[in-house]
C-alpha cells in the first residue's frame, strides 16, 4: 500500500509542480522543529518525508532503523540531508537536539515507543491505530497529560478542509438530524504479502486495526463537535473473514454500530462499516480489480451526502448532496474550510494538513498559545480503540495486545 501511494503522490508532485517548491525551501526556519523518525517504514515517504519538504517549520534530524543500512537508504533516496542515522530507536529518543518523533512502527509497537519518547521529552505524532487496545491508549493519554507533551494519532484525513467542510454541512442542521453513515475501505487486491505486518496478530495485525479509519470516520461524523467524550456506541453485529494462518486475524470485518450523543436532542447515528484486507471474489469467483468506494456516504432526513477523498484528495475528490427531492449539487474543497480559514495548497496531501497542525500545535504550546486548528483529540482517540476492543469482542476474537 504505501508503495502505491508514494507512486501517486510522486506523480502529483511532478505534475503540481511540487519538487520546484521542495528545491526552493532547502532554508528552513531558525526555530524549525527537529524530527526523529522511528524506523525506515514503508509509509515515511508520503506520511511524513514529503509533507516535511514543503514545510518551512519542521525538518528531519534523525531517523533509526533495527538495521543502520536501512535507514542511511531511506536517508539516501528521500535526500534527509539534515538526518542522523541511528541503530537504535532509543538512540533518537536519547538525542537532546530532538523535539519530536513519528513513530511508524506496526500497530502493537505504539504504545511502548509513544510513552518511551514522551517520558524522553518529545512530542509524538503516532501512526494509527494509536495502540493495540483502549487500556493502552489510556495510558498514552495519561502519559500526555503527565509529561506536558503533545500526542497525535495520524488521523490525516481529519485535517483535510474537505472533511472540515462536510462537517459543517452535516452540523448546519439544513438537512435534518443525520440518521446513518456508511464507511468503506478496501485494499486492492495483491496489494500486500502474506507477511506482512497487518496479518499478524502479535503486532496489533487485523483489518479492524488497520483500516480503523472506517471507525475514525464514523464516530467524527456521528458525534456531536467537541463532545466525542460524550458519545456512548454499541456494537449490534460483526461479521469477520478469518484469516487460515492465524484465526485471532480478520483479514475483512463488516459492523453495525449505534453512537449515541450525551446530547438527548440529537438521534442515534447507525453506522456501518466496511473493510478489507483481503477482497473477496464477486460471485465467489471474478476477482475485484479495485475496491475503492467513498469513504463515506452519510444520510440525513433531508439528504443524502457522499465523501470521497483520502490521502490525495486533489485527484477525485467530491463531496455530492443529493436531496430528498433529487436536487443534487456537487462542489470540491481543497483548502481553506471553516477550521483552517486562508490555510492551504490545493496540491497539499492530506499528511501535510496534517504535518501544519501538528506544527502549528507545538509552537503554540512553546508560545503558551490557544491552538485553534484542526485536531484529533486524544478522548477520541482512546474511544476509537473502546469500538475497536468491542468489534473484536462482538466477533469472539480477543483484542489486540491481550497479554
Ligand atoms: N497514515 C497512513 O496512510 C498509513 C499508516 N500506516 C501505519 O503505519 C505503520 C507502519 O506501516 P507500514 O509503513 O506499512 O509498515 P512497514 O512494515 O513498512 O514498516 C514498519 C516498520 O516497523 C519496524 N519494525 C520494528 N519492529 C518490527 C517487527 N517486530 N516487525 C516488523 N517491523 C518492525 C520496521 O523498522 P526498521 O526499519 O527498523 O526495520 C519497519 O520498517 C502502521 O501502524 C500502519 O497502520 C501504514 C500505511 C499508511
Ligand atoms: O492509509 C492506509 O491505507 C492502507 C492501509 O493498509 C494503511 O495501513 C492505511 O493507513
Amino acid at each position: 500500500m504505501p508503495m502505491i501511494l508514494e507512486l501517486i503522490i510522486d506523480v502529483c508532485n511532478w505534475w503540481n509542480g511540487v519538487n520546484k517548491i521542495k528545491a526552493n525551501l532547502k532554508q528552513k526556519s531558525p526555530d524549525a522543529i527537529k524530527l526523529g523518525v522511528l524506523s525506515a517504514a514503508g509509509i515515511n515517504f508520503p506520511a511524513i518525508f514529503d509533507p516535511v519538504q514543503t514545510h518551512p517549520g519542521v525538518v528531519i534530524t534523525a531517523i533509526a532503523a533495527r538495521s543502520k543500512a536501512k535507514a542511511e537508504a531511506q536517508v539516501a533516496k528521500y535526500k534527509l540531508d539534515a538526518a542522523k542515522v541511528y541503530d537504535s530507536y532509543e538512540e533518537v529518543l536519547q538525542d537532546p537536539d530532538i523535539e519530536a518523533v513519528y513513530i511508524p512502527l506496526p500497530n502493537g509497537l505504539h504504545h511502548k515507543w509513544a510513552i518511551n519518547a514522551m517520558r524522553a521529552g518529545k512530542h509524538v505524532l503516532i501512526e494509527k491505530p494509536i495502540t493495540s487496545n483502549a487500556d493502552e491508549a489510556k495510558e498514552i493519554r495519561d502519559c500526555a497529560n503527565e509529561t506536558g507533551k503533545i500526542a497525535l494519532e495520524a488521523y490525516h484525513w481529519r485535517f483535510h478542509p474537505a472533511a472540515h467542510r462536510v462537517k459543517e454541512i452535516v452540523e448546519s442542521g439544513k438537512y435534518g438530524h443525520l440518521t446513518s453513515v456508511f464507511s468503506k475501505m478496501v485494499l486492492p487486491p495483491g496489494t500486500l504479502s502474506s507477511d506482512d505486518i497487518r496479518f499478524k496478530y502479535e503486532l496489533g495485525g487485523g483489518a479492524s486495526m488497520d483500516l480503523c479509519y472506517v471507525l475514525s470516520s464514523s464516530l467524527y461524523w456521528a458525534a456531536a463537535p467537541n463532545d466525542v467524550k460524550g458519545t456512548s456506541f454499541e456494537v449490534l453485529s460483526t461479521k469477520p473473514q478469518l484469516s487460515k494462518r492465524d484465526k485471532r486475524v480478520d483479514e475483512n470485518m463488516d459492523a453495525t454500530i449505534t453512537i449515541t450523543n450525551a446530547d438527548s436532542a440529537r438521534s442515534p447515528v447507525k453506522c456501518t462499516t466496511v473493510c478489507q484486507l483481503a477482497t473477496p471474489k464477486y460471485l465467489g469467483f471474478i476477482p475485484q480489480m479495485w475496491g475503492l468506494t467513498p469513504l463515506a456516504v452519510l444520510e440525513l432526513e433531508q439528504a443524502k451526502i457522499e465523501f470521497t477523498s483520502f490521502s490525495t484528495p486533489f485527484i477525485g475528490h467530491k463531496i455530492i448532496v443529493t436531496e430528498k427531492s433529487g436536487k443534487k449539487t456537487t462542489e470540491t474543497c481543497y483548502t481553506g474550510g471553516p477550521i483552517w480559514g486562508e490555510r492551504g495548497q490545493s496540491w497539499w496531501t492530506t499528511y501535510r494538513y496534517q504535518l501544519e497542525g501538528f506544527v502549528d500545535r507545538i509552537k503554540a504550546t512553546k508560545n503558551q498559545e490557544k491552538y485553534n486548528g484542526p485536531w484529533v483529540d486524544l478522548d477520541e482517540s482512546v474511544k476509537l480503540m473502546e469500538i475497536v476492543d468491542a468489534v473484536y469482542e462482538k466477533s469472539g476474537m480477543p483484542k489486540r495486545g491481550a497479554k
